[in-house]
């Protein structure tokens, strides 16, 4: 054996490792939902694109749903609007709307198409609003018992893949923001994009969801403790989802529906690390909290 087939065997060994993760998965939809405080720093973009890139040559079918949670409000400040959450969604006004649409789709989508399509003519970005994607109704939380409005934000009635089923058969990579068209009154509303991801996981039959956030996962006892649950049934989460604060509720009640949905696995990613899609599928017990359904074993 000549020296330099030598020392690439470790490298044939880690792509190796990656077989039964890639076969268990090839063909297949792969929802991706990239948040906005993952989304910190420019290299961390770059890996990111790459791991996407990756998955879709390794024969995945990928989809990214992407957020921008704080990237909306520093915007907002920047027009002198102040940003408020209740029920852990943002309280839209039609002058916020027009803000989040502006950010969402003519920010950060863009930015995310465009680092994808370094690697190649794959990336397509649209709205839930494009070809009926996504339809929704106002929602009105309860808070205290309360049905509270909290402006324009939509829930999910409706999810029509066709258009994302249609770019996945070209062979491309769908970037969508989460905002969704009302069939109701005509008006844009803003969506949660973690709620988006995991329906449009579900809509599409995605074999995985991947939630990439600023933590290391779903912590057993936050904020007192930095102890992540590795791993969870659908009705072990529903049982943790009352005491869950903040941004994780949208999260986990994601995952929980998509699993319970016909995903079959659901998992939140410590997006602050580079490449952490693929550490996921290089480890055979994975990284972060794993939802699946009930019935696949208990943690
Ligand atoms: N049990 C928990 N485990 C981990 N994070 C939690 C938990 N409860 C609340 N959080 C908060 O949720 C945040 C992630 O949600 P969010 O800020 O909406 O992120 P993203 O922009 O990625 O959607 C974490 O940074 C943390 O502050
Ligand atoms: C209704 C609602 O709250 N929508 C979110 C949409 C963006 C989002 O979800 O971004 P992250 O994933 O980065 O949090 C918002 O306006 O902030």
């Amino acid at each position: 054996m000549s020296t330099r087939k030598h020392t690439a065997l470790p490298k044939a060994q880690i792509l190796i490792e990656a077989l039964p993760w890639l076969t268990r998965h090839n063909g297949k939809t792969v929802v991706i939902k990239f948040g906005g405080n993952a989304m910190i720093d420019e290299d961390l973009k770059a890996a990111f694109a790459q791991d996407v890139v990756f998955l879709r040559h390794a024969g995945l079918k990928p989809v990214v749903v992407h957020g921008g949670g704080p990237q909306i409000s520093a915007q907002l400040d920047k027009h002198g609007l102040v940003s408020e959450f209740k029920a852990g969604l943002r309280v839209t006004t039609p002058e916020a709307m027009d803000v989040v649409r502006m950010v969402l789709a003519g920010q950060v989508q863009r930015e995310l198409v465009g680092l994808l399509n370094q690697h190649g003519p794959l990336a397509v970005g649209m709205t839930g609003e494009d070809a009926h994607t996504i339809t929704a109704t106002k929602h009105q939380p309860r808070i205290d018992g309360e049905l509270v409005d909290i402006g324009r934000v939509g829930e999910i009635t409706r999810i029509d893949p066709g258009a994302i089923e249609a770019l996945l058969e070209d062979g491309r990579i769908p970037v969508i923001s989460s905002i969704a068209r009302s069939a109701d009154d005509h008006h844009v509303y803003n969506v949660n994009a973690d709620t988006a991801a995991a329906a449009l996981a579900a809509a599409l039959g995605a074999e995985t969801l991947m939630v990439l956030t600023d933590v290391e996962g779903l912590y057993e006892d936050w904020p007192n403790s930095d102890e992540v649950i590795s791993r969870l049934t659908a009705s072990q989460l529903e049982k943790l989802l009352p005491d869950l604060s903040s941004g994780m509720v949208p999260k986990m009640e994601g995952c929980l529906f998509a699993v319970r949905n016909g995903v079959n696995t659901a998992r939140v990613l410590d997006g602050r690390v580079p490449h952490s899609i693929l550490l996921e599928i290089f480890t055979d017990s994975g990284i972060g909290t794993m939802v699946v359904p009930d019935g696949q074993g208990e943690p």
